[in-house]
């Protein structure tokens, strides 16, 4: 008892101190107690989440923190195809969260019911108007909101609708091509290297903004992205992706009161969007032809017919909502068709046969009627869709009251965010075959072997296991002007150019997460010309109709009598196919209204003359005709109202003929060649007729003839000349 006594006497002291050491310090009670209180959530909340069960990184069962992380390393499609294969078709990538890869789910997950609700995820892609979180037809994770903004303007996506927009894409389509051949392919030195992947993104955009309001971004002719436009849109995807993870971040980073630090203001756009409207309305849009319809009238029309759904801010929406979700998305899609094409190269042989084949037109852009008959361009298209879709990330949505037993056989709650990615699904070997991850077209066509019936049954399966562009009442609004624009570029780029890597043993770079974006796709291309001399007969009258003409033919009139062409255009004839037109030892000829060219970039013999008379060639006219001409013959010629532009020599060369020769135009003549001439009524732009004077006078031809007064050739004679007929 003593001792106890004196033990207690002791200790005493001590134990009161003790006590009050334990009691809290700030630090304890602001920073270790929380924390441990966090983790103590965390690891309650992880052991009793009933997505406990399923696989997938550690970290990701606790926090979206780890997926958030993974969608700044630019390899997130990767990462989670890689999980797949570790872990099955069930991979937990958030507390709440499961990435799945079941093929059979896509109908049910991405429904038309409207009870399968996209999750926050979407929400970022918003703006605030009037003080309000305003969402658009893309983010809006409500079905009845979502259904008030398709219903009045989803007939303008049909295919008849997008069909009727061939004039815009044909427009900008033969821009493209003009601008690669002026800048890339006829220069001195021969074609250069361009980033073709950096090309077709101008393209995409030039032609959304196009079919949109009729008014091109202006990318192409830039030749870059010369507003920053493009790389802030990628900056903005690279934030709507990141945030979409734990969503609420958007409320403080983006829709805060205070200071925005969210994704870049896309100024230049939203500006031409506003003006092009404001115009519209007010009947001063000089961009738009009526003739050719574009989304923008379509949007104010979708006001008239669904007054009480639309009103400006909604077309406006709509607009904005064309241009971001079907630039980039196109872009992507046509650098995958070209790059897988282009690394393999028997696959670019045999598409580019069955184009070459096809007979196009090839002055023209190829009609999308043709280019939807080529069933291994189509082949292609869907392969490189497969294995390179532009959105690549869970199409999140949330599992309805009552829950959902997956093919596995287990049982996940209401609420839980689920859905598939595009990239996983479009590889999954139970589908598509143990060669998945491998470019070929091939499976795709009907194998050896495969009836009719077994080859519609597997497409069928195929199909619906296709995520390319989403599903359900959410599948994605632009799917058939994507198509449309894919198998139209692919065609007509492929018809007219031979296109190669620059280096075939590179590879593209690829910074995926909700898109795919790809990188250095440089390539080299040589335009593909006809290659043949075409001989013409006698007797024969050939008219072109509008736009109609030969690249790289060569037409042959040797020993012949009575020709008259007319309207046609004529281009690029090398020199191993003779001229534009060679006339010998021919007579009674009629060329009128039509147009020869070549380029001053190549050496003057590499494409030879243009039109060439000679050989005692007798009674040719030439008429209306834009460029030039050479070595005429030691007969009679007529050259009327002609326009001779940037001919690099002989323009004409009058060695033994006749040539009469009035209402012409000269510009940028570089002729050295001598001949006589009796000039009459011409414009040399400047320049003097330096040839000995001949012997014709102005009534020596058999014939009448009107002269404009040589002040007037230069502003008349070039609006009259050329493929301008219409028939
Ligand atoms: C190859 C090109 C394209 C691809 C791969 C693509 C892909 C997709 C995908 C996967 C979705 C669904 C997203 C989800 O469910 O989470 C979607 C939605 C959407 N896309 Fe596209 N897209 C393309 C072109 C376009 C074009 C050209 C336009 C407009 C002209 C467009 C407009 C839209 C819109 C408005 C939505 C939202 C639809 C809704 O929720 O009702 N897309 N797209």
């Amino acid at each position: 008892m003593d001792s106890h006594a004196g033990l207690d006497g002791v200790l005493q002291p001590q134990v009161l101190k003790l006590t009050l050491r334990t009691l809290p310090s700030p630090f304890i009670s602001l920073v270790v107690i929380p924390i441990l209180s966090i983790l103590g959530w965390y690891v309650i909340s992880w052991a009793t989440n009933p997505l406990k069960k399923y696989p997938g990184p550690f970290l990701a069962g606790f926090t979206n923190w780890w997926r958030l992380y993974q969608t700044r390393t630019g390899r997130y499609h990767e990462i989670v195809y890689d999980l797949h294969k570790k872990y099955g078709p069930i991979v937990r990538i958030g507390p709440n969260t499961l990435d799945l890869d079941y093929p059979e789910l896509i109908k049910t997950i991405y429904s038309t019911d409207g009870k399968w609700l996209k999750t926050e995820f979407y929400h970022n892609n918003s703006a605030i108007v009037n003080g309000k979180i305003t969402y658009h037809i893309f983010s809006t994770t409500s079905p009845t909101e979502h259904a008030k903004m398709k219903r009045p303007v989803a007939k303008y996506y049909s295919t008849s609708y997008v069909q009727a927009l061939e004039p815009h894409v044909d427009a900008v389509l033969n821009d493209f091509c003009k601008y690669v051949e002026e800048r890339f392919i006829n220069v001195p030195g021969g074609p250069k290297e361009l980033d073709f992947g950096e090309w077709l993104g101008y393209h995409a955009w030039d032609l959304i903004s196009s079919v949109t309001f009729s008014r091109r971004f202006g990318y192409m002719e830039h030749g870059s992205d010369f507003d920053g436009t493009i790389e802030k849109a990628e900056a903005a995807l690279r934030y709507f992706q990141t945030v979409g993870q734990i969503p609420i971040l958007d409320y403080f980073l983006d829709k805060n009161p205070i200071k925005r630090v969210g994704p870049p203001n896309l100024v230049h756009p939203a500006r031409i969007a506003v003006q092009s409207f404001v115009a519209r309305l007010q009947g001063k849009d000089e961009n738009y032809d009526p003739k050719n319809p574009d989304y923008l009238q379509h949007f104010i029309d979708s006001k008239e017919t669904h007054p009480d759904l639309v009103d400006d801010n909604q077309i406006i929406s709509d607009v904005l909502v064309n241009l971001l979700a079907g630039a980039d998305t196109t872009a992507i899609a046509l650098r995958a068709v070209f790059y897988y094409m282009l690394k393999n190269r028997s696959v670019y042989n045999r598409v580019s046969e069955e184009i070459q084949a096809a007979g196009f037109d090839r002055s023209k852009p190829v009609p999308y009627s043709g280019a939807r008959q080529l069933p291994y361009l189509e082949a292609c298209v869907r392969e490189a869709l497969r294995i390179h879709p532009a959105a690549a990330m869970l199409l999140e949505r949330y599992v309805p009251a009552g829950g959902i037993t997956l093919p596995d056989g287990s049982f996940v709650p209401a609420g839980t965010a689920v859905g598939l990615n595009p990239w996983v699904v479009s590889r999954n070997k139970s589908i598509f075959g143990e060669d998945s991850d491998t470019f070929r077209p091939e499976r795709w066509l009907q194998q050896p072997g495969e009836d009719d019936e077994a080859f519609h049954v597997r497409m069928q399966k195929w199909n619906a296991a296709d995520l390319t562009f989403g599903n359900g009442s959410r599948i994605c609004t632009g799917r058939n002007f994507a198509m449309f624009e894919l198998y139209k570029v692919c065609a007509t780029l492929l018809h007219r150019f031979e296109i190669e890597l620059a280096d075939p043993t590179k590879e593209w770079k690829v910074w995926g997460s909700w898109f795919t974006i790809q990188k250095d796709v440089i390539a080299k291309m040589k335009r593909v010309y006809g290659n043949a001399k075409v001989r013409i007969g006698s007797n024969k009258t050939i008219i072109g109709l509008p736009g109609a003409g030969f690249n790289g033919v060569g037409l042959h009139f040797r020993r012949q009598s009575n020709l008259i062409l007319r309207n046609i255009v004529s281009s690029f004839v090398e020199a191993d196919n003779g001229d534009g037109l060679t006339i010998e030892k021919s007579s009674n000829v009629w060329v009128d209204h039509c147009e020869f060219y070549s380029t001053l970039a190549r050496d003057k013999d590499f494409y030879d003359g243009l039109v060439d008379i000679s050989h005692g060639s007798e009674w040719v006219t030439i008429s209306h005709d834009n460029n030039g001409s050479e070595d005429t013959g030691h007969l009679h010629v007529t050259y009327a109202n002609n326009y001779w532009k940037d001919c690099g020599s002989r323009g004409p060369l009058i060695r033994f003929g006749t040539a009469h020769i009035y209402n012409s135009y000269y510009e940028n003549e570089y002729s050295k060649q001598v001949g006589y001439a009796v000039e009459i009524d011409n414009e040399f732009g400047g320049a003097n007729n330096t040839a000995p004077t001949g012997t014709l006078t102005a009534s020596s031809p058999p014939y009448s003839y009107s002269l404009l007064g040589s002040s007037n050739v230069a502003a008349t004679v070039p609006k009259e000349v050329g493929a301008i007929l219409s028939f």
